[in-house]
């Protein structure tokens, strides 16, 4: 199947300006003081605007794709646990007892767990999951490239069918999460890439990492950016530099959750890391995003800032897998109803 290409740079229209203002009307007539719904009243406006109905449908089918692979970088003391952990998190999930996996099912969401990249051959696990895999264990990105070209382009496209299976399935909601021991380490590189910083400002405590560890981390993210050069001012350069299969392809995920016009909930530091690349590639892509969490690690401050997205959660989350954006749905389902089941003002009046 040859599928829709990799994100062209092309950019991505907004959810429709004319039903986010008639939404906005709603609102505002709504059997509430004026503003009463606060941020409530804003998701309700942006998902109603990306469904293009006013109001907004109930979400009912709601979607988590985890992106899971190997990091060359795990093997060079950025960590606090070992690279063995991300196949067996990867077996976690399909047997639905992962942190996420307990979210997910609170919550009515769908997991799905792909293998991008992840060292081990997952043998015993059911073959979807490893039908899209680029390689084993991506490049250390303080040593070499992460990915070849090639490879880059393919986890892009690997992304992007993955978005329009589940849109194609009926996802009204789309989340991305990750598995990948040491993904925090390219995943700040990509935010300082975006944003121009230095490694100090951009690198966090990832699994719980201690003074000494960090300190090296730096180093190998500074050390990675001096690699890439100039390269990380093009976004497909700064994949195949510092990036890995599952990152670039959730970027690809991404990107094409926006070009579908499907709007998304982001997670902590690896969704939102890719969140920024995809509007690197699709300018305009953040307008479909809202972010369902703050995570610990500075550098996803850094990026929402850059996005212009304010997190519905701040619950001091670091887990990664989609957890915090899962944690978010109760928020954006509040956010649907309230819009669709208050009365408004004018009907309760007697008429004149
Ligand atoms: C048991 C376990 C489950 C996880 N689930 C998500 N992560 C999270 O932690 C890792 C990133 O942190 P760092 O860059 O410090 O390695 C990723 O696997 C991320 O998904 C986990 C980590 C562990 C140990
Ligand atoms: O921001 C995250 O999602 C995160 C932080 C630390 C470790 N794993 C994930």
């Amino acid at each position: 199947m040859a599928g829709r290409p990799s994100p062209t740079g092309s950019p991505v229209p907004p959810p429709d300006p004319a039903v986010a203002a008639a939404a906005a009307e709603r609102l505002a007539g709504l059997a509430t003081p004026t503003g009463a719904l606060g941020r409530l009243g804003d998701l309700a406006v942006w998902l109603s605007a990306a469904q293009g109905q006013v109001p907004p449908i109930p979400l009912t089918d709601i979607r988590l794709v985890i992106f899971a692979g190997d990091h060359g970088v795990a093997r060079h003391g950025v960590s606090a646990y070992p690279p063995e952990i991300t196949a067996a998190m990867v077996r976690t999930f399909v047997a639905g007892k992962a942190g996420v996996s307990a979210l997910a099912a609170a919550h009515d969401v769908r997991v799905r767990v792909l293998d991008l990249g992840v060292d081990d051959d997952l043998a015993g696990v059911p073959a979807d999951v490893r039908a899209r895999k680029v390689r084993r264990s991506s490049g250390a990105i303080h040593l070499e490239d992460a990915l070849s070209p090639d490879e880059t382009r393919r986890a892009l496209d690997a992304g992007g069918a993955v978005a329009d299976e589940e849109i194609d399935a009926g996802a009204q909601l789309l989340l991305s999460g990750d598995m990948g021991i040491g993904n925090t380490t390219p995943a700040a590189a990509l935010v300082a890439a975006a944003l121009g910083l230095p490694a100090s400002e951009v690198t966090g405590r990832g699994t719980g990492i201690d003074d000494a560890t960090w300190n090296r981390k730096v180093e190998v993210v500074q050390a990675a950016l001096d690699r890439a050069g100039d390269r990380a001012l093009d976004p497909v350069e700064t994949l195949t530099a510092l990036s890995s299969a599952d990152l670039a392809a959730a970027t690809g995920y991404l990107a094409r959750a926006a070009e579908r016009g499907v709007p998304v909930l982001l997670d902590g530091l690896m969704s939102v890391a890719c969140a920024l690349t995809a509007d690197r590639l699709a300018p305009g892509a953040a307008a479909w995003f809202a972010a369902g969490h703050r995570s610990t690690e500075p550098a996803q401050t850094l990026a929402l800032a850059k996005l212009g997205l304010e997190p519905v959660l701040d619950l001091g989350l670091r887990l990664g897998e989609g957890s915090g954006a899962v944690a978010a749905v109760p928020v954006l389902r509040s956010a649907v109803a309230v819009l669709r089941d208050v009365a408004l003002l004018a009907d309760l009046l007697p008429s004149r």
